[in-house]
This record gives structure tokens, C-alpha cells and sequence, in this order.
């Protein structure tokens, strides 16, 4: 099934409405009804029948009028009540809440998404909070570790090895001419889980369902992809289910060109389309970022548009200090992680501190980060061997070369190699990010230590799954004897203290900034995904909090609001687009952006179908 607009002429579709007795204003009706040139009232499509049943993109279920059933040839093919959007809402969430685990929740909502995706929305959009945990991280994580096992339909596109040379014809055999958002992984660093090769998929997929759900792109204009370049994950490579390629990371210049001819091949087809890099091991997500930000439209999600929403829980929470967001510039940060989000999170905030005219130079900036990694501290090698303290401490495995990126950071009045709770003594943080992948990285006494010095410590441990968070809630808030400013990067309850007062917990994950810088660059059709636009998109973010939910604790509104989040990122960036001049969008004279941002987001609703046979 194709739906072309091209070969539908426009007196033919009109008449076609006409006869109909539906509306239309003077374009002809494009499919999707988030489309802004689109009235909302007819889709037209070539396809009838079974055709129409089994897509999901135009399925409506029980939810065909009779008229429809008639004019679509699907008499017979549904039971025979017409049942709406609302009695088929109260069925999937009654299914979904008899679902036993969090895995099989997942398991039933892509079986939704599979056969009708308009209902799939509507359920995302009205249980957000409840259901962002299932399709996203946390139980995302565990449908990537069992994808083969749980496999039952394609979603997506893949491209592997034994594809090279076919990927600029392979595009064309998705069936969609508009694509607004791509999501591409390798699959290399899934959340904190490792290398889980194609198994990857299920990232691409739950955040392209969050750029729908949330930032109200249209469910047909995504395409989630898999650079499946083999795997170096043995327990996969041994598994007779897995779906994969069945060889190890190809690397270096095959890599390399891999990506290039995906890339080509993607811009030849799509060229407005806004590519996401995901979840690729560090340094390729760095270098793939640098080679294409000038070139295509772009940008990678874990480096940067986690530093957007990180930067604006530390703005947050500086406010909720009784501080100003000016004041950044004076915080002490220890960032635990040092790889594509760590170095990405540390450059936003060092961003954010030159931009506020807070610091004199970008050196001065740097000296109040301190970053770490596996093997302890970015410091001072010399040191470390005059150290008294070093003798204490068994400091395993050798350190690769740091990069450019990673020696900014380096401490030079400070050993090499000093563990996370010499950091903390010394340095005495205000504020301690995790961004390692590891479970239990931040120690009781580290934390404990940094609450003797800092009255109300910003502990962020930010990596997913919550199973590899660097602490949970309660350890945060137990060692801080409960003045923590917390934020984690995927959802923990809120704590009881013992003294009756709640630990306000906050979920600090880049689904706050994605969709809506998604939003603001596919509306005004950016050409380029500026440094300005994640700076933006954090103190967006940051003000939203009022000053009562500052004041417990509470830095962003919750995840049930993301589509708000969305519409204010989208609006801002879209406006940053236009002043930084890399918009290509016409906008109308007299037209608000924040109301073309608004109208453009794709509203889960049916809309009555019209077949018309050369459409
Ligand atoms: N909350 C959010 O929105 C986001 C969270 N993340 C999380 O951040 C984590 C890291 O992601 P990437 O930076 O892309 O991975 P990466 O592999 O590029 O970097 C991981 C870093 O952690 C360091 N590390 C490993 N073990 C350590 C230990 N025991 N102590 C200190 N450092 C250690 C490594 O040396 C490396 O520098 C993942 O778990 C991911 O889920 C990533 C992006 C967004
Ligand atoms: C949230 C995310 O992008 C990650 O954990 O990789
Ligand atoms: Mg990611």
C-alpha cells in the first residue's frame, strides 16, 4: 500500500470528497492529520480492503463507520458494532493492566502499535507517565536484552554489512516519500547495557514513539534504523535466535565508510529529513558527530541533548538552593563518566557558564569540573607518584590516551587516578553526576561526604537502566539524611523520610529535550542543529519548575507533561532556527511561530478515510 500525493490530481480528489459530503480546503488532503496544510477531516488513500486493516498506520479498528466499511470494501472484514475511539480505549487498558510484568506490558503495546497506531498514541498520550517506563527506559532496556526472543514483526529499517552497495536503492523500499525524524543506532552502548547489536532496534523505536507521542511528529514521518555492523557481544553471537549480523564490530575505515554510504544514501532520499545518532560507543559517537553536524542535518542524542536537560535540572537546582542560574559558574562538579554523555553533559554546562559572561575564559570554566572515569580521576600523573594517599588505594587496568576532549578536563594541581571519595574530600562538590553505565558507582561515603560540606547536594545518576544507576533514591537521599536534589535518568519512586517529609525525585533524561528540538527543527525546517538550540532547550526547561515545586525538590514538571515540555523546546528552537538563520521554512506573514509550532503537532484522532484509486 502507497499513498502518493503526486498522482492525484486535484480536481479528482475534490470531486472524490465532494461526493462524499466531506470538507476540504484549497490543497489537496495529505495523509496525516498533523500535516498543518491539513483540514483534519478527510485521508485519502489508494489502498481498500484488507489493506486498510491491516496497516496500521490507517487501521482504525472497530472504529469504521458503517459509510466507510462501504466505500473502503471492508463490509465483513470487523465485527459488525461500530465501536469508537473511546470503548476501544477502555479495552487496551484493561488488556494492558492484566499484562503480569513490565516486559509483557511491553510486549502487548508494540502488538498496538503494530495493527493500529492512531489507538497506540492516544493510550501513550493519556497514560504518559505509566506507560514512558514501558516502551522507554526502564523496560526498553530489557526488550533490547531479549529482542530475538521476543521477536514478532518488523518495525524499521536495518542496514548491515552484506548490504553494502545497496543501501541508496534499499531506501526506496520504504514506503514513505515524508520522513521528518530518523533514529539510527549501531547498537554499540545500549542505555547502560553494552554492545546488544541489532537487538538495538527497540531504542530507535521507543524514542521515534516518544517524538510522536510527545513532540507531535507524525506517527508515518519516522523511521527508526539499525547499522548492524556485527557485535562483539558472544552470548549474542552464540544465541541460534539472534537476528543479527553474525560477525564481530567491523571498525576503523570499514566502519566508517559503512556509516557514509548509509548516510549518502539516507540524503538522497530524505534530504530535509533531521538524523538522530543514538547509542553509539564512544569515540564513534563523537567523530560520526563531528563529520556530519556541517554536513546533514543532525545531532547525537546522548551527547547533546543530554547535556540540554542535565543543564537544566543543575539550573533547577540551583534555584531550589534559593541561588541563581548565574551562580552556576561557582558550583563545584564532579562528573563520574567520562565518554559521550559525561564529555557531552560537562561541554553544555561549560556552554552555558561562558554564555552567562561568568567566567573569564573557557579554561576558567573547566577548572570547576572534575571528571572521572573507571580508573579515577583526570589528573596530574607526575602527582600521582608523590602522593602519599596513592598508597593506599590499588588502582587497576591501564588507561587509554585521553582524547582532546577528555584532556580538558585533566587536573593539573591534583594526582591521576584519585578514587571518587579522595575527589569528594578534597574538592568538597556541590553537585555529582553519574554518567558511567555502573551500578553503585557513587559510595555511601562519598555521598555522605559531600553532604558534610554542601547543605543541599545535587546528586544526578544519570545512567539507564535504573538497575545501573550510580545510586537509587534512597541511597541519595539516606546518606544526605534527605536534603539531596535528586535526579536520575530513569524513574524512581519518590522517598518517605524518616522524619514523615517526602525526597522529591526527578527524572532527568534527554526524552525531556529530544522531541521538542525535534519539534522546533523539523517545523522550521532547520539545515542545521546549532550549539545555541541545546542552551536554549535547558533554560526552557530549567524555568519551568514553579518556585513551590522548586522549593521541594521538584525541578522539572513530570513526565505525564512532556508534550507541554515539547511545544515550549519546539517553540524556542524553532525561534532560534529563525534567528540564527538556518531556517528554510517560508513562514506567512502575521503567522506565531508558537502557534505554527502548536497546529503542526500530529493529534492521535481518526479521521474519516476516502479511497480514491489513482491516489
Ligand atoms: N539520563 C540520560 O538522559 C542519559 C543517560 N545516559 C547514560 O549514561 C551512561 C553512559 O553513556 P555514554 O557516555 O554514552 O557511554 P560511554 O561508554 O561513552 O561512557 C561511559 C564512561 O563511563 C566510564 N566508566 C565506566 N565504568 C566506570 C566506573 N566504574 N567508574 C567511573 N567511570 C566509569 C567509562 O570510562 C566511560 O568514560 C549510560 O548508562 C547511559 O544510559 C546516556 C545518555 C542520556
Ligand atoms: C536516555 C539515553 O539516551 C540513554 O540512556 O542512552
Ligand atoms: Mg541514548
Amino acid at each position: 500500500m502507497l499513498l502518493c500525493r503526486r498522482t492525484l490530481a486535484k480536481s479528482s480528489w475534490k470531486s472524490s470528497a465532494r461526493s462524499l459530503g466531506l470538507r476540504h480546503y484549497g490543497v489537496p488532503p495529505v495523509v496525516g492529520a498533523s500535516d498543518p496544510r491539513l483540514d483534519k477531516t478527510v485521508q485519502v488513500t489508494a489502498s481498500k480492503g484488507v489493506n486498510i486493516t491491516h496497516d496500521p498506520l490507517l487501521s482504525k479498528g472497530t472504529a469504521f463507520s458503517l459509510a466507510e466499511r462501504e466505500r473502503l470494501a471492508i463490509r465483513g472484514l470487523v465485527p459488525p458494532r461500530c465501536q469508537e475511539m473511546d470503548k476501544q480505549l477502555l479495552r487496551v487498558k484493561r488488556n494492558l493492566d492484566d499484562c503480569r510484568t513490565p516486559l509483557a506490558k511491553f510486549v502487548f503495546l508494540s502488538a498496538l502499535q503494530d495493527r493500529n497506531e492512531t489507538l497506540f498514541y492516544r493510550l501513550l498520550i493519556n497514560h504518559l507517565e505509566e506507560l514512558a517506563g514501558i516502551i522507554y527506559t526502564p523496560t526498553v532496556g530489557l526488550a533490547c536484552l531479549r529482542s530475538h526472543s521476543i521477536y514478532r514483526r518488523s518495525r524499521g529499517m536495518y542496514f548491515s554489512t552484506q548490504d553494502r552497495g545497496a543501501m541508496s536503492a534499499m531506501v526506496y523500499n520504504w514506503p514513505h516519500d515524508e520522513v521528518d525524524v530518523i533514529v539510527v543506532t549501531d547498537g554499540s552502548r545500549v542505555l547502560g547495557l553494552g554492545d546488544l547489536g541489532a537487538n538495538g532496534m527497540q531504542i530507535p523505536i521507543g524514542k521515534l514513539s516518544l517524538y510522536v507521542a510527545a513532540g507531535g511528529i507524525r506517527p508515518r514521518a519516522v523511521l527508526p534504523v539499525v547499522l548492524d555492523v556485527g557485535t562483539n557481544n558472544e552470548s549474542l553471537l552464540n544465541d541460534p535466535l539472534y537476528l543479527g549480523m553474525d560477525h564481530p564490530r567491523i571498525e576503523g575505515e570499514a566502519y566508517y565508510s559503512f556509516v557514509d554510504e548509509w548516510i549518502t544514501a539516507v540524503k538522497s532520499r530524505w534530504p530535509n529529513a533531521l538524523i538522530q545518532f543514538e547509542d553509539f560507543k564512544y569515540p564513534h559517537a563523537y567523530n560520526l558527530l563531528n563529520k556530519y553536524r556541517n554536513k546533514v542535518t543532525c545531532f547525537n542524542d546522548d551527547i547533546q541533548s543530554t547535556s540540554s536537560i542535565t543543564l537544566a535540572g543543575i539550573l533547577a537546582g540551583l534555584k531550589a538552593r534559593g541561588r541563581k542560574q548565574e551562580d552556576l559558574h561557582q558550583e563545584r562538579i564532579i562528573c563520574v563518566g567520562a565518554g559521550s554523555a559525561g564529555v557531552g553533559v560537562c561541554e553544555g554546562i561549560i556552554d552555558c557558564m561562558v554564555a552567562q559572561g561568568r567566567v573569564r575564559s573557557r579554561d576558567e570554566a573547566y577548572s570547576q569540573i572534575w571528571m572521572m572515569d573507571q580508573h579515577g580521576l583526570l589528573g596530574n600523573p607526575a602527582l600521582s607518584a608523590e602522593d602519599a594517599t596513592q598508597q593506599t588505594v590499588t588502582r587497576k587496568g591501564e588507561r587509554t590516551q585521553l582524547d582532546e576532549r577528555q584532556q580538558c578536563y585533566v587536573k593539573a594541581d591534583l594526582p591521576d587516578r584519585l578514587t571518587l571519595e579522595e575527589v569528594v574530600e578534597r574538592v568538597k562538590p556541590t553537585a555529582i553526576l553519574g554518567l558511567t553505565g555502573i551500578r553503585g558507582v557513587f559510595s555511601e561515603k562519598a555521598i555522605r561526604t559531600m553532604a558534610k560540606y554542601e547543605e543541599k547536594p545535587i546528586v544526578f545518576p544519570l545512567s539507564n537502566p535504573d538497575t545501573h544507576a550510580e545510586c537509587t533514591a534512597e541511597e541519595a537521599f539516606a546518606w544526605t539524611d534527605g536534603r539531596a536534589i535528586f535526579a536520575s535518568g530513569s524513574p524512581f519512586a519518590d522517598v518517605t523520610l524518616p522524619n514523615g517529609k517526602i525526597g522529591r525525585t526527578n527524572q532527568c533524561n534527554n526524552s525531556y529535550s529530544f522531541p521538542g528540538l525535534g519539534l522546533g527543527i523539523t517545523v522550521s525546517r532547520a539545515n542545521e542543529v546549532t550549539p545555541t538550540m541545546f542552551l536554549e532547550t535547558a533554560r526552557v526547561i530549567a524555568d519551568m519548575a514553579s518556585p513551590a515545586q522548586l522549593k521541594e525538590g521538584t525541578l522539572f514538571p513530570g513526565v505525564a507533561n512532556l508534550r507541554d515540555v515539547a511545544l515550549a523546546v519546539g517553540t524556542r528552537v524553532c525561534e532560534v532556527a529563525y534567528e540564527e538563520g538556518v531556517a528554510t521554512a517560508k513562514l506567512k506573514e502575521g503567522e506565531m511561530l508558537s502557534e505554527v509550532v502548536k497546529n503542526s503537532m500530529f493529534q492521535p484522532e481518526y479521521v474519516p478515510l476516502v479511497h480514491h484509486s489513482h491516489y
